[in-house]
């Protein structure tokens, strides 16, 4: 008789540097940061401690480079509602999280479109030197026109966007592997440190990108940070089939989830040479646990009640490039073409499995999770979910979207790891010494 072992999760927490994460209204929660002030460094140690004593990979951290500014031409919504705003700088805060623990990764959102790749590679690397080697990128190039006019430039349309951002990778790539691992000599004798026959000048003259001089920093423990993708119109599905080591996809539903790993899987073998199931995916996923089922729903229309509509569609303005106050809150999403985050409107379209959702309905459901779908219930409830997912969705793991902090980390690991354990379907400890280690073990 055989044994199939099921895989185990991967577990992160989605949160930002700022007083509000991805569910719209959430600051002003009876529970949230009760003592706690998210600019100061206590907070962030405490977050990180907690998702550690929950044994997640990694802490991720979202980020956009300005306040949105689509919702009736201007950010006053966005302002008014701290709709992911104020948001602090993601990359300030990693060295905090990563000297608080050992083990806990750090995945950092830093958008490419208005930084050199030779400063970005020299950040990443200094980063994964500092942690021992637990960053991760996410690689985005700025889909909000706000931080196109805050940076004083026209925006680029998706296909420039993306032709440009696999130039920007070739530089990293060339910059990151030009050192050799033994080009370190530090020969105190001599004085004599580095090789230089073994430290490669990058010299690359591109259509966007001129880069002339070696890398600044010596190989770091990952070499390169853990790349992450959430791009997810077809050019976006390809540079994530290409790129990335893991991705961060929202849907729905079973079959959204199981379609989108089958696609994925076939653009790896098909398109670019890699094995299917080489990449990890991680769906976006919000929980809402308590001891009891009454108790937890209880809880879930406290959260929801927090929402405030103006802000809801502000976000979902911003998010999706449209100024939806221009349309009647009746009118059907699925009716609507949007420029922004084409794979966060596809969460919406499909939230009620394919039938109508109006633009009323579709801000309060985006502003709740970005989407997500939500697990309200007991441990056990929220584990049958986990389990679910990953057993028929493909799914590898989940960014656990906050709702409350750090309460709602908190109770995620107090409640629902014990639960996944039990069933043999997460980890009991570390294994890897890197982030690489952890989040791309089975
Ligand atoms: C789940 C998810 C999370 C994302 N998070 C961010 C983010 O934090 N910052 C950002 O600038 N873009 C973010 N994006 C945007 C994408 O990475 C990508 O740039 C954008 O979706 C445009 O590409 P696309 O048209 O291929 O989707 C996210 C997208 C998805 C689907």
């Amino acid at each position: 008789m055989t044994t199939t072992t099921k895989k185990k999760a991967h577990l992160l927490g989605f949160i930002q540097h700022g007083v509000n994460s991805h569910a719209t209204g959430m600051w002003r929660h009876v529970k949230d940061k009760i003592g706690w002030d998210f600019a100061r460094p206590e907070y962030w140690q405490h977050m990180a401690r907690t998702m550690e004593r929950g044994m997640f990979d990694a802490m991720f951290i979202a980020d956009e480079l300005a306040p949105y500014n689509t919702h009736e031409d201007s950010s006053d919504a966005i302002v008014k509602w701290a709709v992911q705003c104020p948001t602090h700088e993601p990359s300030t805060i990693v060295p905090i999280i990563t000297t608080a623990t050992k083990h806990l990764g750090v995945g950092v959102t830093l958008s490419t479109a208005f930084e050199h790749p030779y400063s970005m590679c020299r950040r990443l690397s200094s980063l994964d030197h500092l942690s021992n080697g637990r960053v991760a990128w996410n690689i985005v190039s700025s889909y909000s026109k706000s931080e196109w006019d805050a940076y004083g430039h026209t925006m680029t349309e998706r296909s420039g966007r993306y032709d440009r951002l696999e130039e920007y990778m070739e530089v990293c790539y060339q910059l990151w592997d030009s050192w050799e691992p033994d080009a370190i000599i530090a020969d105190k004798a001599s004085g004599i440190y580095a090789d230089p026959a073994k430290i490669k000048v990058v010299n690359h003259e591109g259509k966007y990108y001129k880069c002339h001089g070696r890398h600044f920093c010596a190989p770091s423990p990952q070499g390169r940070p853990v790349l992450w993708q959430a791009g997810s119109s077809n050019q976006g599905r390809d540079f994530a089939a290409k790129h990335a080591e893991a991705i961060f996809a929202v849907h729905p539903n079973v079959d959204r989830m199981k379609q989108y790993a089958t696609d994925l899987n076939e653009r790896l073998a098909g398109k670019f040479d890699r094995k299917p199931g080489s990449v990890k995916l991680i769906y976006g996923l919000q929980t809402v646990v308590a001891e009891t089922r009454s108790e937890a729903q209880e809880k879930y229309a406290r959260i929801k009640e927090c929402i405030p509509p103006e802000g809801a569609l502000a976000w979902m303005s911003g998010h999706f490039g449209l100024d939806f106050s221009k349309f009647d809150g009746d009118a059907i999403v699925q009716n609507i073409e949007v420029p922004g985050i084409q794979g966060l409107f596809e969460s919406i379209i499909y939230a009620k499995g394919g039938a109508p959702v109006t633009v009323k309905e579709a801000a309060m459901i985006y502003a709740q999770g970005m989407g997500m779908p939500v697990a309200v219930g007991t441990a056990k409830d929220i584990a049958d979910q986990i389990e679910q997912y990953m057993d028929e969705g493909g799914a590898d793991g989940f960014m656990l979207a906050a709702t409350y902090t750090p309460g709602c980390f908190e109770e995620f690991a107090d409640l629902v790891v014990p639960e996944l354990q039990r069933r043999g379907r997460f980890r009991t400890r570390y294994t890897g010494s890197t982030l690489r280690d952890n989040l791309l073990e089975d």
